[in-house]
């Protein structure tokens, strides 16, 4: 019989690991972010609208207003790289790829724009992943986010005649490994400050308030994601107050509260000056906490009267970030490794 090259008999059956985080644009440009906007606007999991009322608002208004200012935003955070959500993600997967070895495979796609996951999948499947495990960068599981990506997993194995054996990670906001390695990672960013913070401010991404109504345990896990956090510095730092918002307010629809940009303001009208803030829902530092939080965010703070703005990175590749993959990875592959 001949086998067409790469057929999968031919190969040894390997282990597969898919990071997968949220995506962004291929190029800090109005087409660039329009593309990626309207893949992801369109995405029913994110915008729960029904189609025939929010389609026209979409293309009508949204995708001809946004991506202009969007790009803006990107442009000022775009590095020699790329996009950083997407510089950022590739490095974890080739940092994990290194920790597991090579007998397993590592590999990184995007929910929305490059490279997605169904031609990724395709390339594990062809090399031979018949268990793969996906593992979608989300601390805190939303509809909009976690759901989404294992949604595409399923339409992607829709399409699959000899389809390969999955495992999805589940959210890990409060796993020790994840509440320690915020601890370890905050707590050295803190130290190396120039100055000594009064508040440290937890900002995680908004979501309509709606959804938790509707029972999305997105705020709760938030929530319970700072308690621990704060909980974790309060015997290295017990002097700084611990404050917590949502950010990225999308649409005129009431979003998780208190927004970030208010309580910024708050803080420094009722006299914080010293303030560092940290994003601990997202794996990744992106658009959202290099522009949103990092830039614009000082300037509200400075505005209101601050003085002194730290915002810290995100987990990334820091030794307490990839430490805390590998073992909640390795984990999760029990019995298939
Ligand atoms: C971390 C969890 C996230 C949740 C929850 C989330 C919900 C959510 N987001 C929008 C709309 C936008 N988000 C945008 C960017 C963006 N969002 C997340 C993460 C979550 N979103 C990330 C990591 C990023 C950054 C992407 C990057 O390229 O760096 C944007 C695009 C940028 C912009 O134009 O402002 C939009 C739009 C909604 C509507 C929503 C919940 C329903
Ligand atoms: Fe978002
Ligand atoms: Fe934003």
């Amino acid at each position: 019989m001949n086998l067409p090259a790469g057929h999968p008999f031919v190969i040894a059956p390997r282990v597969g690991v898919l990071l997968v985080n949220l995506g962004t644009p291929d190029a800090p440009t109005p087409k660039a972010v329009r593309r990626y906007l309207k893949e992801f606007l369109s995405d029913p999991r994110v915008v729960e609208i029904p189609k025939l009322v929010w389609w026209p608002i979409l293309n009508g208004l949204i995708l001809n207003v946004r991506p202009k200012q969007s790009a803006h935003a990107y442009a000022q955070v775009w590095g020699p790289d790329g996009s950083p959500l997407a510089t950022i993600t590739k490095a974890q997967a080739e940092g994990l790829q290194t920790q597991l070895g090579n007998g397993i495979m590592v590999r990184w796609a995007m929910r929305y724009g490059n490279p997605a996951m169904g031609p990724v999948l395709a390339e594990m499947k062809a090399a031979g992943c018949e268990r793969i495990l996906v593992a979608p960068l989300y601390p805190q599981y939303s509809a909009a986010t976690t759901a989404t990506a294992i949604d595409e997993l399923g339409r992607q194995l829709t399409a699959m005649r000899w389809q390969p054996s999955t495992r999805t990670l589940p959210p890990y906001y409060d796993d020790p490994l994840h509440v320690a390695a915020l601890r370890d990672d905050l707590a050295r960013q803190l130290r190396a400050l120039p100055f000594v913070p009064e508040v440290l401010l937890l900002s995680f991404h908004g979501m309509p308030e709606r959804t938790l109504h509707m029972g999305d345990p997105y705020h709760c896990q938030c929530r319970k994601t700072a308690r621990l956090v704060g909980e974790a510095l309060a015997a290295d730092f017990p002097g700084l107050r611990i404050e917590t918002s949502f950010q990225s307010r999308f649409g005129r629809a009431k979003w998780l509260e208190p927004y970030t940009e208010d309580t910024l303001t708050a803080l420094a009208k009722g006299g914080v000056t010293r303030l560092a803030i940290a994003a601990p829902g997202f794996s990744a530092d992106c658009l959202e906490t290099r522009e949103e939080l990092a830039i614009r965010g000082r300037e509200v703070f400075e505005e209101a009267g601050g003085l002194e703005f730290a915002a810290l990175d995100c987990l990334n590749t820091s030794d307490a970030g990839m430490a805390m993959l590998e073992a909640l990875v390795r984990r999760e592959l029990g019995g298939w490794i």
